[in-house]
């Protein structure tokens, strides 16, 4: 049983590029055991938060902690499972290859990666297409296929840039049902999402517009404080109400 410990302790993160403020004094922490999602339009910094929070691009202002240590740090960084926006994948090798690749670059022994490996394609689905060239992939088994990669060295964090992009609505059911197993054995998960009804899904949430938290909670809360009925709503209802508040300044 893994002791409850919060994996990702951000704190007043900011972050520009040029004039434009990306990120705005950010505070996010995420517990043992919770699936954490981040959801916001295109270009609210969801992704410049997450390769913050794994040293990936260097913060203006604030602390990122991941497992207690301080970020940027390579040894903690190799026990993150990491999904990035696009996929960094060898073409011309199977996808067996590329998951036996990165299963030895994150030291995954030996034994345990032949099982992690069968067990992370048939999560993804991929079993029977394991030994096919990934150049021969279409896009939404590419993206199945780098999930399987952040999964293949069991790692306690997963962090997952838009993981079920491209993945039909069947298997998308069956990726966040094992979410849900992986959370019950004490991993957490972050995640961001477009999708709603993935929204809906996470433990806990944060609205990011703009690089700034618009408004964070548990869904039902959230529907609480905005008096509606869906994530969506709240998602729409705050933004006018930051639209409203920019516009009185
Ligand atoms: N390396 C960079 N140099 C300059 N601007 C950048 C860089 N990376 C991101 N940006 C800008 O920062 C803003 C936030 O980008 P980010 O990718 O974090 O958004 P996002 O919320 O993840 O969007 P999406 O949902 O489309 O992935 C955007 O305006 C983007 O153009």
């Amino acid at each position: 049983m893994n002791m409850a410990i919060d994996y990702v302790i951000a704190k007043q993160v900011s972050k520009h590029f040029g004039h434009h403020q990306v990120l705005n004094q950010i505070d996010l922490t995420l517990p043992t055991g919770t699936i954490y999602g981040l959801i916001g339009p295109s270009g609210a910094g969801k992704t410049t938060l997450i390769k913050s929070i794994l040293g990936m691009e260097a913060v203006d202002s604030g602390t990122v902690k991941v497992m207690d240590t301080v970020m940027p740090n390579r040894a903690v960084m190799a026990q993150v499972g990491y999904m990035a926006q696009s996929d960094a994948l060898y073409e011309t090798l199977t996808a067996r290859e590329n998951l036996t690749f990165f299963g030895q670059l994150m030291s995954v022994p030996k034994i345990k990666l032949a099982q992690m490996i069968d067990y992370a394609a048939g999560l993804v689905d991929l079993t029977s297409q394991l030994d096919q060239r990934v150049s021969g992939y279409s896009g939404g088994m590419k993206r199945r296929l780098s999930l399987a990669i952040a999964l293949v060295q069991d790692p306690q964090l997963l962090i997952l840039d838009e993981p079920t992009v491209g993945i039909d609505p069947e298997l998308r059911q069956q990726i966040w049902t094992e979410l849900n197993k992986l959370k019950s054995t004490g991993k957490s998960m972050l995640v961001t999402t477009h999708v709603m009804d993935e929204a809906e899904r996470c433990d806990y949430l944060m609205l990011i517009r703009h690089g700034i938290a618009l408004a964070e909670g548990t869904p039902v809360a959230l529907k609480q404080q905005y008096a509606v009925d869906t994530i969506e709503q709240v998602f729409l209802k705050a933004g006018r109400m930051q639209d409203a508040n920019d516009g009185n300044r």
